[in-house]
């Protein structure tokens, strides 16, 4: 896909998670892997109305050389983009039941449907609380992105990859889907996918 066409997507699936309540305001903000670097959104806008041509554009060495200024989390994109050689693209958003789980000292999202264990995986590590935009945040965010395709912010949001930006596009939503579900079952006794069912799934669609 050629740059201009990612920046298009990038565009409509932007307003897309905003007009379906993804980020409100100027929150969350999404990176994706060229062949000559990187596109990020801007600091401070608002994901559903990027400019194609105001897209921030990094080199290879993650210095900024066209476009707006880049979000403030840009460290936290280059912890997973580094971390995992696979991903293409990375999305962060501060959507309401992710968000939620991620205020809770034990923050976890258990296997209860096979698309959350297809899209996201068997772990979903905690990131402990820093500021947005401390760059502090990276090397801890770099180390659980090794061995895990999405994290949690501590009181502030969800983090994701994907091989394409549909792929962590999709992987946002359904890591969403799945924090709603996992508080409407919160206190019940809901049947959970078992390790095996776990195990299958991942090697069929891992
Ligand atoms: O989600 C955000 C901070 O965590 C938004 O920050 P930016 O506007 O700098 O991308
Ligand atoms: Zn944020």
């Amino acid at each position: 896909m050629t740059e201009e066409a990612q920046r298009r997507l990038l565009v409509e699936l932007g307003a897309s998670l905003f007009q379906r309540g993804y980020s409100v305001g100027s929150a969350g903000n999404i990176s994706i892997r060229l062949e000559d670097g990187y596109l990020m959104t801007p600091t401070n806008s608002s994901l559903g109305r990027l400019e194609a041509a105001r897209i921030s554009k990094l080199d290879r060495d993650w210095n900024h050389v066209d476009g707006d200024k880049p979000t403030k989390e840009v460290f936290l994109h280059r912890a997973f983009l580094d971390a995992r050689p696979e991903a293409g693209a990375v999305v962060h958003l501060h959507s309401t039941y992710a968000t939620a789980i991620s205020c809770f000292e034990e923050a976890v999202i258990p296997p209860l449907t096979p698309y959350f264990v297809m899209r996201v995986g068997r772990t979903l590590p905690l990131i402990p609380y820093y500021r947005p935009g401390n760059p502090e945040m990276e090397p801890a965010v770099h180390a659980a992105a090794k061995g895990a395709k999405a994290v949690l912010l501590a009181n502030h949001g969800p983090v994701i990859c994907g091989a394409t930006l549909i792929d962590a596009v999709n992987a946002a939503e359904e890591l969403e889907e799945a924090a709603k579900l996992a508080l409407l079952l919160r206190g019940m006794s809901p049947r959970l996918l078992t390790p095996p069912q776990v195990d299958d799934l991942l090697t069929t669609f891992g």
